[in-house]
């Protein structure tokens, strides 16, 4: 393991009091090949008040919360943890209902048993060169297994959650023996703040390489039940012929699955897999409450009616239950009720028709939504639509014409060319504006110059306001 050499020097000062070992997350990401910034060190056989003063030789110290047993070295703009061997004990609720004895002089092996998962229980010896894996996580990292490391993982239930994304981030099964652990622990679920759970989905959405993971084993372990409105698309049927996959549940982890195997989604930035995530995530949230058998053409079908318009309201409380900021629910809820806004019509759209969808859609863009339309097609395997890829196709080629794939249309005519004409700011005030906004979206004028133009002819017939 390479490590930077500015954290090698307080490494090398740190030898000389105890025996400095990389932990963590850090070593499994290294052994998976993956790149990590993530520098935690937990240093055996020194005292904490003797740590803390070599540290405090290389930079910045903080003590993180005195009870978590951490210091916090900063230094040259990083951030580096520093802990020791401890032994914890629940005392309480929450994961601050924790007694921490740090001891110097705790064997390997039971210094790494509180830790989660196996995979995240091997120290790395920089000197030695060698990994201290008591708990077997290297054979678990090949076998692509979390497994759990000692009894100690139920102390506390953020670690199902844990195992929730890891799941998804490395495309690995939960162990049989950890799933039935975490059904064990499933009411302990209230315990856990928001932001603590926000914190996992939100590692979910932005690093998931196979989402429907995580949602198996939130499945298997019974978790599934804290998200209720995840678990109604379970066993939510739909009709065989349009969804060959199965129920709702297994459609939306194929979607989830498409949409990170597009090709520009290793590329995207966070903001962006964020908003997508969740956006395919819910849907067809709205499924549940207005699926029946109905007949159709002549014939019994599955039918959702309206599903996507109920999609938005039961995606917004989904993401208030799971603490995501609020403004990430304004961006997915219009791409939830939106999902299916092309699915008829002309090919190609009409472009007032491409303008009133951006419109729908802000601030949320035509550009996302083509993401979240192509993620519900190619997740009803092995069913494939032409006519659904050309649908795609036509949307994104009007929206690009109209400057509209990554943007919604901006009012040409403003308050300012009211005044212009002497109009007094006032109640009719707005209604014109929401004319003149009516009359561009249709296309009877493109820019500001014939929007004023629009506006005088307009006023023109008018009886106004004007003084
Ligand atoms: N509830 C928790 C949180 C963390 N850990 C342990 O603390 C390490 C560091 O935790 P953290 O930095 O939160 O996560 P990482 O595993 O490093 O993963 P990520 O890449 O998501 O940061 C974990 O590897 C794990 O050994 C744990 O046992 N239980």
């Amino acid at each position: 393991m390479k490590l930077p050499p500015e954290l090698l020097a307080v490494l090398q000062a740190v030898r000389r009091v105890g025996r400095p070992r990389l932990v963590g997350g850090g070593v499994r990401d290294w052994l998976l090949g993956q790149p990590s910034h993530d520098y935690d060190i937990e240093v055996a056989g020194v005292d904490f008040p003797t740590l803390q003063r070599v540290l405090a030789r290389f930079g910045a110290t903080d003590l993180v919360g005195r009870s978590f047993g951490v210091i916090k070295l900063r230094r040259r703009g990083k951030e580096y943890d520093f802990s020791l061997p401890r032994r914890e004990s629940k005392e309480g609720a929450g994961h601050r209902g924790f007694a921490i004895t740090p001891d110097p002089l705790l064997s390997d092996a039971e210094a790494a048993a509180r830790r989660d998962f196996t995979i995240n229980a091997i120290a790395y010896d920089p000197f030695e060169d060698a990994l201290i894996d008591p708990h077997g996580g290297q054979a678990d990292l090949q076998r692509g297994l979390l497994r759990h490391t000692s009894a100690a993982f139920s102390e506390d239930p953020l670690r199902v959650l844990r195992g929730f994304q890891l799941a998804a981030r490395f495309d690995f099964a939960l162990a049989p023996e950890t799933a039935a652990l975490c059904r064990q622990i499933a009411d302990t679920f209230r315990e856990l703040p928001r932001e603590r759970i926000w914190g996992e989905w939100d590692k979910w959405a932005t690093k998931a390489r196979k989402p429907s993971r995580g949602l198996a084993v939130l499945k298997e372990t019974g978790w599934l039940q804290h998200f209720p409105e995840i678990a109604a698309l379970d066993a939510t049927p739909q009709d065989p012929e349009w969804h060959p996959e199965g129920d709702v549940f297994t459609h939306t982890q194929h979607c989830l699955d498409a949409l990170v195997a597009l090709g520009d989604w290793q590329r995207a930035p966070q903001a962006r897999r964020r908003k997508l995530s969740f956006a395919v995530l819910a849907h067809d949230f709205g499924k549940p409450a207005t699926t029946f058998v109905g007949e159709r053409g002549g014939r019994q079908r599955v039918l959702s009616p309206g599903h996507e318009a109920a999609g938005g309201e039961i995606a917004q409380r989904f993401l208030q239950r799971i603490g995501a900021p609020l403004e990430l629910a304004e961006h997915v809820c219009p791409l939830v009720k939106n999902h299916l806004a092309y699915h008829s019509g002309p090919v190609p759209p009409s472009e007032p028709a491409v303008r009133r969808l951006a419109r729908r859609l802000a601030p949320a863009t035509i550009g996302e939504l083509l993401i979240v339309m192509r993620a519900d097609h190619d997740g009803r395997p092995p069913l494939r639509s032409p006519e659904t890829l050309a649908r795609i196709d036509a949307l994104g080629e009007v929206a690009r014409a109209l400057a509209l794939a990554d943007a919604a249309p901006r009012p040409l005519v403003l308050g300012r060319h009211l005044i212009a004409h002497g109009w007094q700011p006032g109640p009719e005030f707005g209604a014109v504006l929401a004319t003149a906004f009516e009359a561009q979206l249709d296309g009877q004028f493109h820019d500001e110059v014939g929007g004023r133009a629009w506006l005088a002819e307009y006023l023109a017939k008018r009886p106004s306001q004007k003084e």
